[in-house]
């Protein structure tokens, strides 16, 4: 399982020379003139997710070159081996199959222990959602692979819910999250879902806890049937007193989760068979990735474009801008996703990388954060690439008519003016020439003209992505998911990493517990002087 790295392929030094002759001077504005075909030759279609890709710095030979470097990093068979469940997450020694989840019957390993556990999973949601079953309220206890992807897509297809069951997730160890959730519960008609892939997670096992607690206090029976456990480590959870544990495997990453037990929670909220619409976008877009010649295949596309702008380029962020409210959470998603994954320093041997690695992924919902940090990426000195997300048909359910009706739907066509005109400004930019022609009636009329132009001047030439939905639903949620899920797979393939392990969340976890009993205790031996102090003056 040794495959070359990126530095390793030719294709590397031809980047680097393509950089400095092309790369560093290309101009978008420049490019649009000259090229009359340029968003239908860099845009495609992929399963439920149209991309354009046209507004990037990227030509014709950069691509040609980015593909040698696909190739040359053999990343059809790295992506073979994820499939077929090859033990790729080397330092674990596991196989990575979230793909799996979502096979049809038959059609990836596992398939009679996967399709056992959907339906049983998706029975126990089913009971959930029935009129008899008295429950209102499902609070969801878990963190990070166990929490981010249910929360965010459970946001996302609120249009989908049933109505009047309500879902609730916890996942911070700080009480603040757990309490105001608790108050509005009535034990009778709370289930709790205690998800943890480990089933030792600090936060989620003191969540359960005190979630017991509350629960017997509050006059709660029964606990074996209003506490339920995906994990696992079925073990444990039997061990913390839970009946019924919805079992998966070592093979499903934390967070790739979302497609096994762990998402209950959006099977109670949405039903087997949107949960199964779900599963099946993102094997549409799977077998888009396994499939699609590289020059044609979205996931490919996009993470070469990562490595590009990552490692020739020198960006160091990604800005991600989903214009809809839905996808409030998908920022927070997709740091776990990529950061957790690519951000690592050796590769499978464990050599140091001499190249940098994942970018920092943030963002916000459009138009929010226009009003916030698009100032930084329109004026800012740094390129951040965006990511616009868009969803041409927006979904407000039934129960939305009449003039409100007519309001939203104007609301929406106003959202995505909103979206085209940021990646427009991104991209074109004001001189200060044009500036200097413009009236600025808030401009202090103290200042020379040319200095207002000046403040008023944008660089322009800023890339961004444009991806496009017809509208949100379970399976193009699936689909843009697994895309997100693959075009991480391919920049951590490239840079030879292990993008399946996560052992930079370990040293912190250890001091924590080593520091939880000096909080108590107030004994700061052989502490570091800043540590010290600041335990004493919280013990103060
Ligand atoms: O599901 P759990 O075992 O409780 O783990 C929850 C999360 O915590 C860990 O520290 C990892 O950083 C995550 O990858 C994981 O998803």
């Amino acid at each position: 399982m040794s495959y070359p790295r990126c530095d390793q392929s030719p294709a590397w030094a031809a980047l680097q020379d393509h950089y400095r002759r092309s790369g560093a001077q290309f101009d978008l504005r420049a490019a649009f003139a000259a090229e009359p075909e340029r968003f239908a030759q860099w845009s495609l279609q992929a399963p439920e997710v149209f991309a354009d890709l046209s507004k990037n710095r990227i030509e014709a030979a950069t691509l040609d070159l980015l593909v040698q470097l696909a190739e040359g990093c053999q990343l059809g068979a790295q992506r073979e081996a994820m499939f077929k469940g090859e033990p790729i997450n080397h330092t674990e020694g596991r196989a990575v199959l979230h793909t799996a989840l979502r096979a049809p019957a038959g059609a990836a390993p596992f398939s009679d222990e996967v399709q056992a556990s959907l339906a049983r999973m998706l029975a126990f949601a089913e009971s959930v959602r029935a009129a008899d079953s008295g429950i209102r309220d499902v609070v969801h206890i878990g963190i990070g692979g166990s929490d981010l992807g249910p929360a965010m897509v459970v946001q996302a297809l609120q249009a989908f819910a049933k109505p009047g069951l309500r879902l609730h997730f916890v996942s911070n160890v700080d009480g603040h999250d757990l309490a105001p959730v608790l108050r509005e519960l009535d034990p009778a008609r709370t289930l709790f879902v205690i998800a943890s892939k480990t089933f030792t997670t600090q936060e989620t096992l003191a969540n359960a806890l005190a979630a017991k607690a509350w629960f017997l206090a509050a006059g709660g029976s029964d606990v074996g049937r209003h506490f339920v456990a995906t994990s696992s480590n079925t073990a444990a959870a039997a061990e913390f007193g839970i009946h019924t544990t919805f079992g998966f495997w070592d093979w499903v990453g934390g967070r790739y989760s979302l497609w096994s037990v762990i998402g209950l929670p959006i099977a109670i909220a949405i039903g087997a068979e949107h949960f199964r619409a779900l599963l099946a976008g993102a094997w549409a877009m799977d077998e888009h990735f396994r499939a699609a010649p590289l020059r044609q295949n979205l996931p490919a596309l996009l993470g070469l474009l990562d490595i590009w702008y990552r490692n020739f380029h020198g960006f160091t962020s990604r800005s991600v801008a989903p214009y809809h409210q839905g996808l409030k959470r998908l920022p927070a998603y997709l740091q776990q996703l990529e950061m957790e994954s690519n951000g690592k320093g050796v590769d499978r041997e464990g050599q140091a990388l001499p190249y940098g690695t994942s970018p920092v992924v943030w963002g916000e919902a459009g138009t929010n954060g226009q009003h916030a940090y698009f100032q930084m990426l329109h004026q800012g000195t740094d390129v951040i690439p965006v990511e616009f997300i868009a969803v041409k048909t927006p979904t407000h359910g039934p129960q939305v008519t009449g003039e409100l009706a007519e309001r939203l739907a104007d609301q929406h066509v106003k959202l995505l003016a909103n979206c085209l005109a940021q990646s427009q400004a991104l991209m074109q930019g004001k001189s200060v020439e044009e500036a200097l022609h413009e009236r600025a009636p808030t401009a202090s009329k103290s200042l020379g003209v040319l200095t207002v132009a000046r403040h008023r001047s944008f660089p322009g030439n800023r890339p961004s992505t444009t991806l496009l939905l017809e509208t949100l639903n379970p399976r193009s949620l699936g689909a843009l998911i697994a895309l997100y899920e693959h075009r991480v797979f391919v920049s951590g393939a490239l840079w030879g990493i292990n993008s399946f392990d996560q052992w930079g969340v370990e040293l912190g976890k250890a001091l924590c517990s080593s520091l939880l009993p000096r909080l108590g205790s107030g004994d700061v031996a052989g502490l570091d002087a800043s540590t010290a102090g600041l335990l004493q003056k919280l013990r103060a």
